[in-house]
């Protein structure tokens, strides 16, 4: 492998989308990736500081993040990743899969009540409900399906809101569903999982979901006109929902010491989600899982913990653990 490559494997960072050298904004594509590198090198350090009590250590990092720019630059840059003549944002792969999954359009519904509402409807798909974790564009392919419930159907959320339709809200902090009705068919976590700076975090994200994902055959699903769900419609919804759309960056699981594929579905499957769908690209690794509902607590459950599967002087540590 020429040292070029070799080097290339090596970075996280490296897992966004190419950046083009000439567009409307002021930040190179070498810029960037610098930019989106240093954050999260900075976010880990800073969560390490915190987690051994270093709050001297801790103050100067979270200083030293909000001088370079903080969350709005690391923002910017992502969007700059998500542009089409840098790669397009990965919510193209989300919609074309749900797309070929679920062939049948389903009934348009802008102006549908609620997702209630929607389920009483028979022999007719009804639009699906999104939790988009972690989106900087409300404009992107999700808006533009007729796949999604457009009323009150799809719920954005980030950190830091870039715009009106974005709630900002902290996953880990959003409070649980009461009941079905606040649950979603889809949930999108896209280079979300990644940002979060210690493998004990992204390990709590990842189980988290399942408390945002509706429960499987909660009548969600559409019925045949027997009633009894018999419809090829109902059985394609039941291969697929609910699902959670998870992306990373190709190396998390190509160069990891810590995580393969393997490990990651094995750890999936721990957690009650079954890979229905998964592309690999230069640069990305996408994800399709279905959530069967059957383990939501994890008591006497296998733990993985942090484990060296994959040595190398090239590999990068991305981990994530399950406790
Ligand atoms: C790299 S951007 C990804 C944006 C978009 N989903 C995409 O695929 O290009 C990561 C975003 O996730 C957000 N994020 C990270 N952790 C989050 C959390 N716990 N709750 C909500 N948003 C989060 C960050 O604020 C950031 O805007």
């Amino acid at each position: 492998m020429p040292a070029s490559n070799r080097r290339r494997a090596k970075s996280l960072s490296n897992g966004r989308p190419p950046l083009s050298q000439k567009t409307s904004t002021s930040l190179s594509s070498k810029a960037t990736r610098t930019l989106i590198r240093t954050h999260h090198n900075l976010e880990k350090a800073h969560a390490r500081a915190l987690n051994t009590g270093d709050s001297s250590t801790a103050e100067t990092l979270s200083a030293e993040i909000q001088e370079r720019g903080g969350l709005r630059l690391y923002q910017r840059a992502s969007t700059i990743g998500q542009s089409a003549s840098r790669g397009g944002d990965s919510s193209k792969i989300l919609v074309q899969w749900l797309e070929e999954l679920l062939p049948s359009s389903p009934a348009p519904a802008p102006s549908a009540p609620s997702p209630l509402a929607l389920q009483s409807s028979r022999n007719s798909a009804p639009a699906l409900s999104l939790l988009d974790v972690g989106c900087l564009n409300p404009e992107n392919h999700c808006a533009r399906t007729k796949l999604f419930d457009h009323g009150r159907g799809v719920v954005r959320i980030d950190l830091r809101s870039a715009h009106p339709l974005i709630q900002q809200q902290d996953f880990m902090s959003r409070p649980l569903p009461s009941g079905d009705a606040e649950r979603f068919d889809v949930l999108s976590l896209s280079l979300v999982l990644n940002y979060v700076p210690d493998p004990v975090g992204r390990g709590e994200m990842l189980q988290r979901t399942r408390e945002f994902l509706r429960v499987p055959g909660d009548g969600g699903d559409v019925r045949g006109s027997d009633g009894k769900g018999g419809t090829g419609m109902a059985q394609k919804r039941a291969r697929v929902l609910p699902c959670l759309f998870l992306v990373l960056p190709a190396p998390c699981v190509t160069n990891s010491r810590y995580l393969t594929e393997e490990r990651l579905e094995e750890m999936m499957g721990e957690l009650g989600f079954a890979l229905v769908k998964r592309k690999l690209s230069a640069k990305l690794v996408y994800f399709l899982w279905r959530y069967d509902g059957s383990n939501t607590t994890r008591e006497e459950k296998e733990v993985f913990p942090k484990k060296e599967i994959r040595p190398g002087r090239t590999r990068n540590n991305f981990c994530i653990v399950l406790r």
